[in-house]
């Protein structure tokens, strides 16, 4: 079974030909008594859920107006979601947050330009690195995670947070679909630069467009209903596809070491956000959590760290701005061997002088990590702001030529209607989104689950498409 009929299977009990089954001996049978072709519904309690999912246009074709079964929304436990492999609700007990710590990004005018990073990291040891501002250790106590908040679902979350993405993409192609008069190669034109607009990337869009022409060859799809479900069918699976041998779990270290995840990215992709609320994450479960200010690049990155730090009650280590930041790095690794911590997050700076400068100082960071553990880092996470688009795609790519990333983290799909760029992600560049942000505060941040980001992405268009 393909992701789209697995998908399809999970939230709505029905796979898409077991619905056109259902469908046929209900139009047979009754054609009136449409009612009793519903799936039964794992939980109807958004009906509204998305206005473009069944657009008016949908209406004057031909084919389509007989009555859709209303799509059923997941219920938050799935209860019949276990075709889906089962997904252990792996996520972060939110039992805190809820208070706003106001975080500037910006908030340093940096920038004197930082002398380079030395080439001499034999060293770094003692040298520079007086725990200046290692602060908050074990002193306060987390008086902010007091009022709690109540649990947040996971399919509800993803749901809600690609609200924005899947109305862009499901209105989009709801438009394109109503207006197409035949399936011509202006056709398939426009749908190439629809889908090349929506993200999913230039080499996704050209496979989806030349794999289109033969499936609608081939299932003689000539009505928009099918057009349509064949489209989201192809899209769908195709991602599907390219994730067979993908691996979205973070890897730990194996032995007592403690595990180091590297987090290198542009500025103001989230990565402070993103270590923070990792930060959080383990700290509420019981783990001992060290963070390392590497971005001695700006004062204020060292400061919005150890805010972060303050807030999660995870003690920071850091230097005085400007800095080796391999040296502070350096600092943190002993620190977490000799004092027995768990996991250590170390932040890096997102910008330099130049682009060749940050990549040398990203290499260095990582030698001195594996110099003193060889297994370390476990993870270097590529944190990209899910909201650019294909800029993040091409952030990525270049990461990637210089950096070994393993993992990315996927921030602000909360605030993005640039949700496809996850299929370009996949389908182009071969790295596995790990973690994707789903908000500002320390619970919004969830493991990457493809198929539950899929359900939100494509949701009107995979429950409805088939129906039709
Ligand atoms: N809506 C939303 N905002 C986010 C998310 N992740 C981060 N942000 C916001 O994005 C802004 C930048 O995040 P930072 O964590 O400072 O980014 P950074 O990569 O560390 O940036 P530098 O410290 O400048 O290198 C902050 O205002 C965060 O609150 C997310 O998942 N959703």
């Amino acid at each position: 079974m393909g992701l789209f009929d697995r998908i399809k299977k999970a939230f709505t009990g029905k796979d898409d030909s077991e619905e056109k089954e259902l469908e046929k001996k209900s139009s047979e049978q009754a054609p009136e008594s449409d009612q009793n072709s519903k799936p039964e519904p794992a939980s109807p309690e958004e009906k509204e859920s998305t206005p473009e999912a069944q657009p008016e246009e949908a209406t004057e074709d031909e084919s389509t107006v007989e009555e859709k079964p209303e799509p059923a929304e997941p219920t938050v436990e799935e209860p019949e979601s276990k075709t889906v492999e089962p997904e252990p609700e792996s996520e972060t007990k939110p039992e805190n947050s809820s208070e706003t710590v106001k975080e500037e990004p910006e908030n340093t005018p940096e920038e004197s330009a930082p002398e380079e990073v030395s080439e001499s990291d034999e060293e770094t040891e003692e040298e520079t690195t007086e725990p200046v501002a290692e602060e908050s250790k074990e002193t306060e106590e987390p008086k902010e995670s007091e009022e709690t908040e109540k649990p947040k679902d996971d399919v509800k979350e993803y749901d809600e947070g690609l609200k924005k993405s899947r109305n862009s993409f499901s209105s989009r192609l709801n438009h394109f679909l109503a207006n197409f008069r035949s399936v011509d190669e202006d056709f398939f034109d426009d749908l190439e630069e629809l889908l090349i607009e929506s993200d999913v990337g230039y080499e996704t869009a050209m496979r989806i467009s030349d794999e289109l022409r033969e499936e609608v060859k081939l299932e003689n799809a000539k009505k928009k209903s099918d057009v349509s479900n064949v489209i989201v069918r192809k899209l769908v699976d195709m991602y599907g596809e390219e994730g067979k041998d993908e691996d979205n779990d973070l890897k730990f270290s194996t032995d007592k070491t403690p595990t180091i995840f590297l987090f290198v990215g542009v500025n103001g992709a989230g990565k402070t956000t993103t270590i923070g609320k990792l930060a959080h994450r383990y700290q509420s479960e019981g783990k001992k959590v060290l963070l390392a200010a590497g971005d001695t690049f700006r004062a204020g990155a060292i400061e919005q760290l150890q805010e972060w730090g303050k807030r999660v009650n995870v003690p920071v280590q850091a230097s005085k701005a400007h800095t080796d930041p391999a040296s502070v790095v350096y600092d943190a690794v002993q620190r977490a061997v000799n004092e027995d911590f768990d996991i250590l997050l170390v932040d890096t700076a997102g910008r330099l002088q130049n682009k060749e400068g940050l990549m040398r100082e990203l290499e260095k960071i990582k030698r001195v990590i594996t110099r003193e553990l060889p297994d370390a880092p476990q993870e270097v996470l590529l944190v990209l702001d899910g909201s650019t688009g294909q800029n993040a795609l091409s952030q990525a790519k270049q990461f990637n030529e210089t950096t070994d990333v393993s993992g990315i983290v996927l921030t602000k799909l909360d605030g993005s209607s640039q949700g496809g760029v996850v299929l370009a992600i996949r389908n182009e560049l071969h790295i596995p989104v790990k973690l994707v942000g789903l908000g500002e505060q320390m619970d919004d941040l969830r493991d990457f689950d493809p198929e539950k980001f899929i359900y939100g992405l494509f949701k009107d268009l995979i429950v409805g498409a088939s129906n039709k």
